[in-house]
């Protein structure tokens, strides 16, 4: 059975330190004190080093004790010497429990130095430990009062002293047999765990009293214990302890009581510190320790352990004692009250809401039958769910309400035309082409621009600034149809998400040759979700084998059955790349936009509207591309377009010509704005720059407040440490920086899918539209994140300052090969996971003995190739015998070599071990990655 190494440590006698350099030496590779030893590298190290480490031990021992024998004495050397060995102390200390008085005599009847044998016995009593205290010890009660005050006085002050008499054998057998007969139980206990510096007495002692450990630890115990181990020990050997403290406690405050302690059981009391030092800093020490600490700083009895909890764990604790179960979970009911959470929210910023802990909502969610994490956002539904069942009125507010909140702040209003009827006016509609990859949107978008006689005449559209406006006549009218220029429902999409709709009408975009396809199915969705009728353009009808009556076929399944089929959707066969169709195109739009909207607007008011596309110019500062929705926008307006303000210093349209306003459905190019805003913010005209100003400051504050909050809420410091302790998450951090705020946006959206299990994630801690700049730079510095730069490129010295700062930029001009790399690299951040591969046998067919380099194995390699720097492991008679050794040296003949392959001999040495026989067989084997897919 495999050991931990202080375990085995105390077995011997020696500190963890002596076992970990000694299995170092050995070639095993050993961590801490808490590792767990295999039983065979245990039988070799006692076989092999036992008696040295044992001698060690007892030299150790002995010197400790010689000097502290005269600091014993005085008793006030305390914890200090006691420390180092408390955290096995504490540990071994819990199970210790009543084991350790049957095993004290034992202990003391031996030679100090092996205490070994008892430590069975420590394990042993760990289930009486609770009971130990109470019930075993008769005396207890009637002692206690007494007792407790000795206990921990002398303990605290003697726990030095302790370690003195454990190393000496002698005294230890001796004194304590003195001291037990001493007076009560309690007393003679004292001396025992006393004498018996070994852990096991101690613990129990510990474990009863608890209190004493804890004592010790708090000092002590920081610089030398390994927190987990110190921790966990302390607490439970606290708990026990309580009882006893309890009533020792009293004893406690009276310090005095203390000196009593001594003067009543001065032998016994005495030794008993002094133990607790060794072996008494498991238990005895710890305990007195605890009680006299306390005493110390007039603290009343509380549960050291108590004095751990955070005040929100106290208060959690509290709130769950009332709290109702649900599905097994405890969790505070609501009485009816209103919680506002915004869109999106996740289980995290609910329970902050109401005070209670995050994962017990992901619990009573589970329960309700939804698997959800505590930070990832839960749809609407899943909100008012959780309400119901815990008693709150959820509220959602979107986005949209939220800003519409703080407009109502101001006395502005977005998003209504004013006036009556008559003030309204018919607007075109506007459109987005969306359907699967290659089927043509981006050529029907080119062959729409181009086909259009009316921006022909004007000279053509030369700007590309995210949509643009084409005429068509309808039934002798002119009629016009603004075209948003980001093919695909990604665009669409995102900017929905946002709470914006810039589109009125879809054109989904089928090829005839191909039919429909998966993203076919998830464009339709996407507008129909968003309640955007369809029209339907069959592409590529040119090609031979084009089939526009299979697509049509196929859409009706999907629910959009062809006019000609008796259903309302208009279907319109073209060829984006012959330029047939377009005009008939355009028609079925404004048909179905007369037959299924109500396009109208109020043109004389102040203009609002849409941000479509925004990016910093170099000579003209941020740039904005704004579709009007209603009133009309001037050169001269203050707006504010998300938390971007100013004036209109100049529009300009789709053929880059200068106008003096937009109208609505007008597609314009806005300068004059302080900032880039966002594709997606709403934007409108105010009365002044000074009103702009305070909107946009808002907006920005509030923006920057849930981000804040996201950033905090997500993750506590405590649970970033918990989870990096543990190895278990790591996080890609990435600052994006695009020429536009689309691709920006785009590409955050297309990495916010990329998963690679929840063993690592990806954050956007940042991300704008323009150069990258050295802010930029020393925020990625800051933050240690990567900069992904798509199709910009670096201002000034952000450079240099990249490559000072050891801050990787990468820059990318197309999105997939960016999301490609981002998701290697995730994985490549996923730890390594390793299987054996199996290189080569060889027999053992003679050994030669050398003093210098140790036994060396004349072998005949069988099978594969010996490698001089992979792992090897011994078996005899099938089985293993030694494993994931190393060799310290491989020849052939009097040649080092770095392999031996099948069918050749050679001679090896394996580092450290010496144990062959002939017969045995030496395999080798590499631990190699394993490729993730
Ligand atoms: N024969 C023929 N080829 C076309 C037609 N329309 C587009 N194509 C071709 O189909 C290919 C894809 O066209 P795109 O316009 O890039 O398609 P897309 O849907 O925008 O593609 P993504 O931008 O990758 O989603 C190009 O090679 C076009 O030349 C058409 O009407 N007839």
């Amino acid at each position: 059975m495999a050991v931990r190494v202080h375990e085995l440590a105390r077995e011997l006698g020696v500190a963890s330190k002596d076992i970990l350099s000694t299995l170092k030496d050995m070639g095993e590779y050993v961590k801490s004190a808490s590792s767990t030893v295999e039983a065979p590298v245990v039988r070799r190290l006692k076989e092999e080093h036992g008696d040295a480490l044992r001698e060690k031990g007892a030299k150790k021992g002995a010197k400790k004790g010689a000097k502290k024998a005269p600091a014993a004495p005085p008793a006030a050397a305390p914890a200090a010497p006691t420390g180092e060995r408390e955290p096995q102390a504490t540990s071994e200390s819990a199970p210790a429990g009543a084991g350790a008085e049957q095993s004290a005599p034992a202990a003391a009847a031996r030679p100090a130095p092996q205490p070994g044998p008892k430590q069975p016995g420590p394990k042993q009593p760990g289930p009486k430990q609770p009971g130990p205290m109470p019930g075993p010890r008769p005396g207890p009660a009637s002692t206690a009062p007494s007792a407790p005050e000795s206990g921990p006085t002398s303990g605290g002050e003697e726990s030095s002293a302790p370690a003195k008499p454990g190393p000496k054998p002698g005294p230890m057998p001796g004194p304590r047999g003195g001291a037990r007969p001493g007076n009560n139980p309690f007393s003679s206990r004292q001396g025992m765990q006393q004498d018996r510096p070994p852990r096991p007495p101690a613990a129990r002692e510990g474990g009863s009293s608890g209190a004493p450990a804890r004592p010790g630890m708090p000092r002590p115990n920081p610089a030398m214990m390994p927190k987990q181990s110190g921790l966990s020990q302390q607490r439970p050997a606290a708990g026990r302890g309580r009882p006893g403290p309890g009533g020792a406690r009293p004893g406690g405050g009276g310090r005095p009581g203390g000196g009593g302690g001594f003067g009543g059981g001065p032998g016994g009391g005495r030794p008993g510190g002094g133990f607790g030092g060794p072996g008494g800093r498991p238990g005895g020490p710890g305990r007195g320790g605890r009680g006299g600490t306390q005493g110390a700083f007039g603290r009343a009895g509380g549960p050291p352990r108590r004095g751990r909890k955070s005040k929100r764990a106290k208060r959690q604790e509290f709130d769950q004692m009332q709290a109702p179960a649900i599905g097994g979970v405890r969790v505070r009911k609501g009485n009816g009250e209103t919680v506002r959470l915004t869109r999106g929210s996740s289980l995290s910023d609910f329970a902050d809401k109401i005070g209670v802990d995050a994962a017990s909502l992901v619990q009573v969610l589970f329960h309700l039958g939804e698997m959800v994490t505590a930070t990832q956002s839960v749809n609407d539904e899943t909100l008012q769910l959780l309400g119901e069942e815990l008693n709150y009125e959820v509220e959602v507010i979107s986005p949209e309400d939220e800003d519409r909140e703080l407009l109502e702040s101001f006395s502005l209003e977005f998003g209504e035309n004013e006036g009556g009827e008559d003030d309204l006016i018919a607007r075109p509609p506007v459109v987005t082409v969306m359907g699967h990859v290659d089927h043509g949107k981006t050529k029907l978008l080119d062959a729409l621009r181009s086909s259009n006689v009316v921006d022909k005449e004007a000279g053509g559209i030369t700007q590309t600034i995210g949509a643009y406006q084409v005429a068509t006549q309808v039934e002798d009218e002119e009629r016009r149809i603004t075209l948003i220029d980001t093919p695909g429902h990604e665009a669409f999409t995102a900017m929905r998400a946002r709470g914006a709709q810039a589109t009125d009408i879809a054109i989904l975009v089928v090829a005839a040759d191909d039919g429909v396809m998966p993203q076919t199915v998830e464009a339709l969705n996407h507008a129909k979700a968003a309640g955007v009728p369809i029209v339907v353009a069959v592409n590529k009808i040119d090609k031979p084998d084009a089939d526009p009556t299979k697509a049509r076929g196929q859409l009706t399944e999907y629910g959009l059955v062809p006019e000609e089929y008796g259903g309302d959707t208009m279907f319109v066969d073209v060829s984006a790349k012959a330029g047939t169709g377009m005009d008939s195109l355009l028609e079925a739009v404004v048909l179905t936009a007369d037959a299924e909207l109500d396009l109208r607007a109020n043109p004389s008011q102040n203009a609002e509207g849409l941000v479509i596309e925004a990016h910093l110019d170099r000579g003209r500062g941020p740039v904005a591309t704004v579709l009007v929705h209603r009133g009309t926008l001037r050169v001269g307006d203050s707006v504010v377009a998300g938390p971007a303000f100013g004036r209109v210093r100049a529009m300009l349209d789709e053929h880059g010509e200068n106008i003096e306003e937009a109208t609505p459905s007008r597609p314009a190019l806005v300068l004059g704005l302080t900032a880039v805003p966002g594709a997606g913010d709403n934007f409108m005209v105010v009365a002044d720059d000074r009103l702009a100003r305070q909107v946009a400051e808002k907006r920005e504050a509030r923006e920057r407040n849930a981000l804040l909050a996201k950033r905090s809420g997500r993750r506590t410091l405590e649970d970033f440490m918990s989870s990096l302790e543990k190895g278990e998450t790591d996080e890609l951090l990435l600052i994006l920086k695009g020429d536009g705020s689309g691709s920006v946006e785009a590409l955050e959206d297309s990495l916010a899918q990329i998963d690679v299990g929840e063993e690592v994630s990806l954050r956007v801690i940042d991300r704008g539209v323009g150069a990258i700049t050295e802010t930029d730079v020393n925020l990625a510095a800051a933050s240690n994140a990567v900069i992904i730069g798509f199709n910009v490129r670096p201002q000034g010295k952000a450079t240099e300052l990249a490559d000072r700062e050891g801050v990787e930029v990468k820059y990318y001009s197309v999105i997939y090969q960016a999301i490609d790399e981002i998701e290697a690299a995730l994985k490549g951040m996923l730890k390594p996971e390793f299987e054996e591969h199996q290189l080569g046998t060889a027999e053992i067919r003679e050994i030669f003995r050398s003093s210098k380099i140790g036994n060396i194995a004349g072998c005949m390699v069988t099978s594969g190739t010996l490698r001089r720097n992979a792992k090897a492991r011994l078996l005899r008679d099938g089985s293993v015998v030694a494993d994931n050794l190393d060799l310290s040296s491989l020849r052939r003949e009097k040649d080092d070599v770095s392999e031996v392959r099948e069918g050749f001999e050679c001679g090896l040495v394996l580092r450290g071990y010496s144990d062959i026989k002939i017969d045995d067989v030496v395999e080798m084997f590499e631990l190699r990655e394993k490729v993730r897919s």
